[in-house]
């Protein structure tokens, strides 16, 4: 049954994991608006983004989740047709700066997506490459320590240990993921986007991903795009709900799948449109 089906919002989660935590604000985001040429795509947004708390995205197809998940790290940059106006902070520092080193932003800012996308290298490679171009690590046999601790917090140590001069292309999906997040992890991030990484994933790999959000949780803050309301409920504990470049409504999880306040809300999570 898919989403659109479902008659009724989905349950949310009543283990303490979906509680929400009192929070410090890592990201802000203030009337931001994103064009892509004549497309208003994203319409005076302003949100503040939790460490303590996993923040889903959601929203019917087309409605904005992925162009302003992007506007976190400035990854709408490369697309030469975006204009992004508003202001956009991480621990206060204006992400928008002339002065902001964009490479840098995102290792601070990293970015998980749809597709696994390992680079055609060596499992080891795939996460050492980003502390080797951005001097994290001393020795070889720190850059070793790096390497080994991010697939630990990633899920992957245990499968991958004694072949990590296999190639990354070479992993299953779940597998791939996950390297994608140890290499993004490798780079000591505060903040992680990941925009639907379950999508080309089966079930039990979609299970990992989303037991490892769990695992990462308070360690970096957390915004996930999800078509799924189901993951979003299981996920996260902040939940904002985006129709067509607005955002509508952004609150506790429980709250949004329970007793939402906004009846386009009400709408989508009950499957009323999709
Ligand atoms: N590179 C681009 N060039 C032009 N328009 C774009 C581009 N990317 C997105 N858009 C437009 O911006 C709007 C928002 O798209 P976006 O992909 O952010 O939505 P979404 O909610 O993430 O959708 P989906 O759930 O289908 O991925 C849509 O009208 C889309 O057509």
């Amino acid at each position: 049954m898919t989403d659109t089906e479902t008659a009724t919002a989905p349950a949310v989660p009543t283990d303490r994991t979906a509680a929400p935590k009192p929070s410090s604000i890592k990201m802000t985001a203030r009337d931001v608006n994103v064009f892509y040429g004549q497309t208003h795509a994203i319409k005076d947004v302003s949100i503040d983004v939790d460490l303590e708390n996993v923040t889903a995205f959601i929203g019917p197809s087309g409605c904005g989740k992925s162009t302003f998940l992007r506007t976190l790290n400035r990854m709408n940059d490369t697309i030469a047709i975006a204009k992004v106006t508003g202001d956009i902070t991480l621990d206060g520092e204006d992400v928008y700066a002339p002065e902001m080193d964009v490479v840098q932003l995102r290792a601070r800012v990293g970015m998980v997506f749809q597709k696994p996308n390992p680079f055609p290298k060596s499992i080891f490679e795939n996460v050492a490459y980003g502390p080797r171009i951005h001097g994290l690590a001393a020795s070889k046999q720190a850059l070793e320590q790096i390497v080994e601790q991010s697939l630990k917090r990633a899920g992957l140590w245990e499968e991958v240990k004694d072949r990590l001069s296999d190639s990354g292309t070479a992993l299953s999906g779940g597998q791939q993921q996950r390297l994608c997040i140890a290499r993004a992890i490798a780079v000591d991030p505060e903040v992680i986007l990941m925009d639907e990484p379950c999508s080309a994933l089966d079930p039990i790999a979609t299970a990992k991903i989303e037991e490892l959000i769990h695992a990462l949780r308070g360690k970096y803050a957390i915004v996930i795009v999800t078509h799924n309301m189901q993951q979003a409920a299981r996920v996260s504990q902040k939940t904002a709900f985006f129709h067509l470049g607005n955002l509508v409504e952004y609150g506790e999880t429980s709250e949004i799948f329970t007793n939402p306040h906004e009846e386009r809300t009400k709408d989508y999570i009950t499957g009323r449109y999709g």
